[in-house]
């Protein structure tokens, strides 16, 4: 029988990337609470967000009743950890700022975590990258704030866009940057029955 993917992301990036692998899917958002838990590692943040995603889209389902047996959801999370510290979306151009400032001429990690679900069960699962940033200047910063690319971006940056320009290296996942790894997501869809 055929699965319905349905994506429990609001990003336009994720269902790009979903896209991109040729996976049909509906979209429905999930409005869930982001805020950590005290001393809450990033691995575990990025993880629970990402699973806490798919069960809140799988109860809105649920509860409209268009939760069937083929029914998978796939959900995801991105954030960036730097000295053990997450570290996600700028709150203001002062938060980008201070963000920007951390990450310049430091290496950093990216977490994704990918979490699908159908009627019976859920899988969770985090990819983590590191990104060389070069060492930026204050108008650099300011400069790249004002494109409005940075506010949306865990890290205040999009390594696909004008932030590309700042990283000097990258060991990883280059689609787990940009908010869904390709390879893994594949992996997980064909253990849920999506994709042979
Ligand atoms: C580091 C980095 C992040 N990002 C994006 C990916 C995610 O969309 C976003 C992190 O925020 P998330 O909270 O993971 O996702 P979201 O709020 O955009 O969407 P949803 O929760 O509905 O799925 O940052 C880039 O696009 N490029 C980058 O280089």
């Amino acid at each position: 029988m055929t699965k319905s993917v349905v994506l429990a992301s609001a990003s336009p990036r994720r269902t790009a990337l979903l896209k991109q692998m040729n996976i049909a899917h509906t979209i429905q958002p999930a409005d869930i609470d982001e805020s950590p838990r005290l001393n809450e590692t990033p691995l575990s943040l990025v993880s629970r967000l990402a699973a806490e995603k798919g069960l809140a889209v799988k109860a809105k389902l649920a509860s409209k009743q268009t939760l069937t047996d083929d029914t998978v959801i796939l959900a995801s999370d991105t954030l960036i950890a730097f000295n053990g510290q997450s570290v996600g979306k700028p709150e203001n151009k002062a938060d980008a700022k201070r963000i920007l400032t951390m990450l310049s001429g430091n290496t950093h990690e990216v977490l994704t975590a990918i979490s699908v679900l159908n009627n019976t069960r859920q899988q969770t699962q985090v990819i983590t990258t590191s990104v060389t940033f070069a060492a930026l200047t204050n108008e650099q910063i300011t400069a790249y704030w004002e494109t409005g690319e940075p506010a949306d971006k865990a890290g205040s940056y999009a390594i696909q866009g004008i932030g590309g320009e700042f990283v000097v290296s990258i060991n990883g996942s280059a689609s787990a940057v940009i908010g869904l790894p390709l390879y893994e997501t594949r992996q997980l869809l064909n253990e849920f029955g999506v994709v042979s």
